[in-house]
């Protein structure tokens, strides 16, 4: 197969690839599992509240900076296996900065959380009432 169709059989396994990839994130990473629950409990907390396009957008990006994180830090860890089964001083500080990139992720995305949902708290607790 020559030009677009070949270029569109590279990028349909490209996405093959990227699949593989999350699917390998969420079965392989326990950090994942809590990463899916607090998804899943803003959503559903967003939804409930109905959040504002704005909002929706700012929590969006927040959840997708925390994943994409968590991603190359598991990609970080991988090659830093891969280049050396033993101790190395360079391999940890790799592995110490993707944990720091995640760390960073999950800190801005409480303050987004914060920002969004601190002020609802009201309405959230008039659900509950
Ligand atoms: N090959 C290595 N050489 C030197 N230090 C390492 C090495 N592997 C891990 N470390 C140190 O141990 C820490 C934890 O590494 P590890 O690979 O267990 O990641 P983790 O944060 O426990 O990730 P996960 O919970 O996803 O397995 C690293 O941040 C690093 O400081």
């Amino acid at each position: 197969m020559t030009g677009p169709g070949r270029w569109r059989r590279g990028r349909l396994h490209s996405f093959g690839y990227a699949a593989s990839g999350l699917r390998r994130l969420v079965a392989g990473q326990p950090n994942a599992w809590v990463h899916l629950f607090a998804t899943c409990v803003v959503v559903a907390l967003g939804l409930l509240l109905g959040l504002s396009w704005g909002e929706w957008a700012a929590v969006v990006l927040a959840i997708g900076l925390v994943w994409t994180a968590e991603a190359l830090n598991t990609a970080v860890e991988i090659l830093g296996d891969a280049v050396s089964a033993e101790e190395h001083p360079l391999v940890g500080q790799a592995k110490d900065l993707g944990a720091a990139a995640v760390l960073i992720a999950s800190l801005t995305a409480v303050v987004v959380g914060l920002v969004v949902f601190l002020p609802k708290m009201s309405g959230l607790l008039e659900l509950f009432d």
